[in-house]
């Protein structure tokens, strides 16, 4: 089982990561995992902030020699303004008072959207900075950096992720769009929106500027596609332990997430069974689908096709045209603090699902494959996939359905199935 925690306020000294139950021998180059934390900061329409955050990044332990060795990893990412913040965020005592009302300036007028008001209400607060301190999405850096090592896991298996922006606001990519496959990752990660399609990206980066100008914010949707799984990573057998059960879980996680989409998701609750479905067909020996619209999952396993997900997420809650609030101080009908913020954060939000499924499935492959070392996993998993029956043997490549030939047996099958025919 992989384990993994994280700790950290958002102008706190740092962040702090903890992943356990990795095996040992994963390559891990700090300078890649700092790639990644790049690659989150990006985007068209983020904030002030992500120009100057550093992302400095330390391993702390569970590295040795550039190597995995088993034991818990842990990272560190320290906060480039914590000398700005030391006072407002100090973790010495003050006084008995200051637990609630903090130093600083009090935040007394929550913004609609965010953890402020339940914040104060459930911790017991009388302002929004301890609530929103840890509720910000600061925190995905870490979740980001540990998505990282759980991608160069996958890696070492021939798993391989790559995620991209959908939609913008209403402006959306064409939905016969071609999927984006791992080669074109820089190519996402140049784009200012994460968009595989030049023309729309221009026209998300325009709307960005427009919602910019009108003192608003914006939502959209992202997908990750991964490349290369086995089938049967999940379980059919018990709620908690379906692969879709685990991925929409850990997606939902992800600050201001409100939707997870598995493959065509509402768009095939909308089509009629005929349509919605992968039809298998035997081909040269293997068996084939003519489809990928489950998403590569059935029955809360990884079906060895490409598993595609989609994330939705709501617009920035700290709306610069200031949202109607009340001030808890004073009693009285107010406008939110607002402080600077991200337009959108979209194409981050996608950085960071791809780190959230690559945990899952590093999750997944550990539970499946088990090992201490990566050589283990590596052979655990060979075997399995050269022990599946040469009957039931899937090949990923799609097939034209048109184009197959030969008998379809449609002779009912046997006596249990036709008994419930009736
Ligand atoms: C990468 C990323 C960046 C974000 N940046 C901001 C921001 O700058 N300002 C803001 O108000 N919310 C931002 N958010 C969203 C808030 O953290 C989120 O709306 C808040 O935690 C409440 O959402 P919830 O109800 O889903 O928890 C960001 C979210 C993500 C994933
Ligand atoms: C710091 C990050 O995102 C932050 C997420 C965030 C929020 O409210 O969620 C608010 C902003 O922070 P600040 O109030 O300090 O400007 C974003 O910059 C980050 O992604 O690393």
């Amino acid at each position: 089982m992989l384990r993994w925690i994280t700790a950290g306020e958002s102008h706190g000294r740092e962040l702090l990561a903890v992943l356990e139950g990795l095996p040992a021998g994963i390559p891990i180059a700090l300078d890649e995992v700092q790639a990644d934390l790049a690659r989150r900061k990006l985007g068209h329409g983020r904030g002030g902030r992500m120009k100057f955050e550093q992302d400095e990044l330390t391993l702390s332990s569970g590295v040795r020699h550039g190597f995995t060795i088993g034991s818990p990893l842990g990272i560190r990412i320290q906060n480039t303004e914590w000398p700005k913040w030391t006072e407002v965020m100090s973790p010495a005592p003050v006084d008995a008072e200051v637990f609630t009302t903090g130093r600083g300036t009090p935040l007394t007028r929550p913004r609609p959207g965010h953890a402020d008001l339940v914040g104060m209400q459930k911790y017991g607060f009388t302002e929004a900075r301890p609530a929103l301190e840890r509720a910000s999405a600061r925190e995905t850096a870490a979740r980001v950096a540990l998505g990282a090592v759980a991608k160069k896991f996958l890696a070492e298996l021939g798993i391989r992720t790559v995620s991209h922006t959908v939609s913008m606001g209403e402006v959306s990519l064409p939905v016969d769009a071609a999927w984006p496959v791992p080669e074109d990752v820089d190519r996402l990660d140049a784009d200012p929106v994460r968009c595989i399609d030049p023309e729309t990206s221009a026209r998300m980066v325009a709307r960005i500027d427009e919602i910019r100008k009108s003192g608003d914010t914006l939502g959209g949707v992202t997908e990750v596609l991964v490349y290369g799984l086995p089938p049967g990573l999940g379980s059919y057998v018990h709620w908690d332990r379906r692969l879709d059960s685990r991925l929409a879980g850990a997606l939902m996680g992800i600050q201001a997430i409100k939707s997870v989409e598995v493959g065509d998701g509402l768009e095939a609750t909308k089509r009629p069974g005929t349509v919605a479905h992968d039809p298998l067909y035997k081909v040269d020996g293997a068996i084939h689908r003519s489809s990928e619209r489950a998403g590569g999952i059935e029955g809360g396993m990884t079906t060895g096709g490409i598993l595609r997900v989609r994330t939705g997420m709501k617009p920035i809650a700290t709306v610069p045209k200031a949202l109607h609030t009340v001030d808890v101080a004073t009693g009285k009908n107010a406008t939110a603090h607002h402080q600077r913020s991200d337009v959108t954060a979209v194409p981050a939000s996608g950085v960071v699902a791809e780190a959230m499924v690559a945990l899952i499935l590093a999750d997944a492959v550990v539970e499946k494959f088990g090992g201490d070392s990566l050589r283990e996993v590596q052979r655990n998993l060979r075997s399995y996939l050269d022990n599946i029956p040469e009957s039931l043997r899937t090949d990923s490549a799609l097939v034209n359905a048109e184009t197959v030939t030969g008998d379809i047996d449609d002779t009912p099958m046997g006596d249990s199935l036709s008994e419930w025919r009736v």
